[in-house]
């Protein structure tokens, strides 16, 4: 049942049941789970199924002193009688609402505390997720699942299981009352029901159906929300002039969830106006037959008032109980689409026995190293290497060689599927996730910045961090100055993705934030983007900086970092084709070579002042 979102020799995403359009299969482990998130607030939920128990029982106390009002109190003249049936049947309806209020307070207590909850596991699940579930999972619907689906939870306590409990015990306590009274009219009055469960069924599976198209359509219309109203879609979206198919299909979906609504409520109200018509069938029935009886001396008149004012408190519920169907069925699909997440496994956990280690200053090793993405193709083959502590070991090679998912592999971003990666002579499977992690400082292509001021950015590597810590940092990332010349200095925001500072500031600003962790470990995606001279100089002043003394592997596109680095490594094809030094390898006279010509001896790639 557990869903595997990667691990040794593939990373298969399985879509998920939201999409495929099956009802919810409603079973006993089902439920069971569904109960399980209701038992730390069991006691509410107890006092709440009382409240509703006397509910139900008061409720049937002013249609019971009807027939005394009307064959005792009003016959007789007492008005004695009548006003205290009057006002013990109004201090009965006011207890019943006073307690209501009590209910209101407890039902939205566990609702809340549910969906609380709830949240949190699915934050905390998500934050587990490995990369290549984010790479796959649609735009939209990890916020869908977190906002409407979870908070949709919220009505499953006060609609499903308290409508389902009060209906219940209206329904017994009413029907006993009925048969106990005459059990001759009770079951004429029964035989309108089945009436209301035919249409009641029908329109259920009707409702269904337009619900869960209406929550596809959400879903779609999420998704478009998240690809072009982000800065990177909408940046694609402007350049290539898109807005207005943008527009129109994000119109198609809202016109469909539009008009998918108006019909459900529709549906819900043509159910309401049959429902209403039956309902008046059955008191039409009562009073004849009922009447006939009178007429014969068998019954009062008041037990027919009260009796047609008992029947009232069954239909109702009945339909209710019919219609339940849709709101179950409803529920559980909220809960089995949670849980589908839920039951995605965090492929990438700590091994039992794994223990916290202390990296500095050991040799990595990687030893025939295999990977796959996808179970039939490999993405990396036979990678062995010895990254030498205090060294830079360079990666090059041409574009899709499979130098990043070298360099995944390390942190666990991705599981190798073979061989074995060791940092000195420990496995990485056998160190803790946060201690690997927390040594080894990754700087990527595209340095990430939140939106935040770049303080808030810098200390996110290390909130323990002084003031002057994180200012000498930026001294090394020679990036301090910049920083002093801004308005707000360390206080500017830095807006979505640090979009207002140029790229290379950008790259500065995440190096000094990985100075600022002072990992044991660099693990360095080199910028392609051409910068201009001096932006470039300053971010290999930054880099050298960065990397000295450090154990460090740099996907390199710079002949100055190449030149720069101990070993170097060429990857091609998922394999490492050869290895060595530059002039080494340029003597070779294959693949690096080539790549050499092709590449870095281009105007553009040439070295820094
Ligand atoms: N998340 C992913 N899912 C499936 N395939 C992937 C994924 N990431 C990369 N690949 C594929 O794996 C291969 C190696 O990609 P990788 O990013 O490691 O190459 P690279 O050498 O770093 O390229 P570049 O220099 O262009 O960044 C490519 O064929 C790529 O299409």
């Amino acid at each position: 049942m557990s869903k595997m979102y990667g691990g040794p020799g593939g990373m298969g995403f399985n879509k998920l049941k939201f999409d495929d359009g099956a009802k919810p299969n409603i079973t006993k482990a089902m439920l069971a789970r569904i109960a399980s998130y209701f038992i730390p607030y069991w006691k509410q939920t107890i006092i709440v199924l009382l409240i509703l128990l006397v509910s139900s029982g008061l409720g049937l106390l002013p249609p019971i002193f009807i027939q005394h009002i009307v064959d005792d109190a009003l016959p007789n003249k007492d008005m004695g009688l009548l006003v205290e049936l009057v006002l013990i049947s109004l201090a009965a309806t006011v207890a019943s609402g006073l307690i209501g209020v009590l209910q209101s307070y407890l039902n939205s207590y566990i609702s809340q505390n549910i969906v609380y909850d709830m949240k949190n596991q699915m934050y905390r699940h998500l934050q587990q997720m490995p990369l290549q579930f984010y790479s796959n999972v649609k735009q939209g619907e990890v916020i869908t699942r977190m906002t409407s689906d979870i908070a949709g939870i919220q009505g499953v306590f006060s609609s499903t299981v308290v409508n389902f409990s009060s209906n219940l015990f209206i329904l017994a306590t009413t029907l006993g009352t009925l048969f106990f009274m005459n059990w001759k009219l009770a079951i004429l009055g029964m035989l309108v029901v089945p009436l209301f469960i035919m249409p009641t069924r029908k329109m259920g599976r009707v409702r269904w159906n337009i619900a869960k198209q209406t929550q596809e359509k959400m879903s779609d219309q999420n998704h478009i929300i998240q690809e072009t109203l982000s800065i990177s879609g909408y940046l694609l979206m402007k350049l290539f002039t898109k807005e207005q198919k943008e527009f129109d299909g994000f119109t198609t979906v809202n016109a469909e969830s539009t008009r998918l609504q108006i019909r459900e409520s529709m549906a819900g109200r043509w159910f309401m106006m049959v429902l209403s018509t039956f309902t008046t069938i059955g008191p039409m029935l009562i009073y004849l037959y009922g009447g006939y009886l009178f007429i014969q001396g068998e019954i009062t008149i008041g037990a027919i008032i009260s009796f047609v004012a008992l029947l009232g408190r069954i239909y109702g519920p009945v339909g209710q109980l019919t219609n339940l169907y849709v709101d179950i069925n409803r529920s559980v699909a909220l809960f089995e689409r949670i849980f589908d997440y839920f039951d995605m496994e965090p492929v990438i956990v700590n091994k039992p026995k794994a223990l916290p280690v202390n990296i500095s200053r050991q040799d990595i090793v990687f030893e025939d190293v295999g990977f796959a993405y996808h179970r039939d193709k490999p993405a990396l083959q036979h990678i062995s290497f010895t990254a030498v502590a205090g060294t830079m070991t360079a990666l090059v090679g041409p574009s899709g060689a499979g130098k990043t998912t070298i360099t995944n592999l390390l942190p666990r971003l991705y599981e190798r599927s073979s061989g074995s990666i060791r940092i000195g002579s420990t496995d990485i499977y056998d160190m803790t996730l946060e201690s690997l992690r927390s040594q080894i400082g990754l700087v990527t292509q595209d340095s990430y910045l939140f939106n935040g001021t770049i303080r808030e950015n810098l200390m996110y590597a290390n909130d323990g961090a002084s003031e002057e810590e994180m200012e000498n940092a930026c001294k090394a990332a020679y990036i301090h100055d910049f920083i002093m010349g801004l308005p707000d200095g360390y206080d500017t925001v830095v807006g979505n993705r640090g979009m207002k500072l140029s790229g290379g500031e950008k790259q500065r600003i995440s190096i000094a934030r990985v100075l600022l962790k002072n990992p044991a470990i660099i693990v360095m995606d080199e910028a392609t983007s051409s910068l201009d001279t001096v932006s470039e100089y300053y971010i290999q002043k930054a880099m050298s900086v960065l990397l000295q003394d450090k154990t460090s592997i740099v996907i390199a596109h710079r002949l100055s970092t190449i030149m720069a680095a101990d070993h170097i490594l060429v990857v091609q094809d998922g394999t490492i084709v050869e290895e060595g030094k530059h002039d080494e390898l340029l003597e070779l006279g294959g693949v690096y070579k080539d790549l050499h010509a092709k590449q870095f001896e281009r105007k553009s790639f040439t070295e820094s002042p």
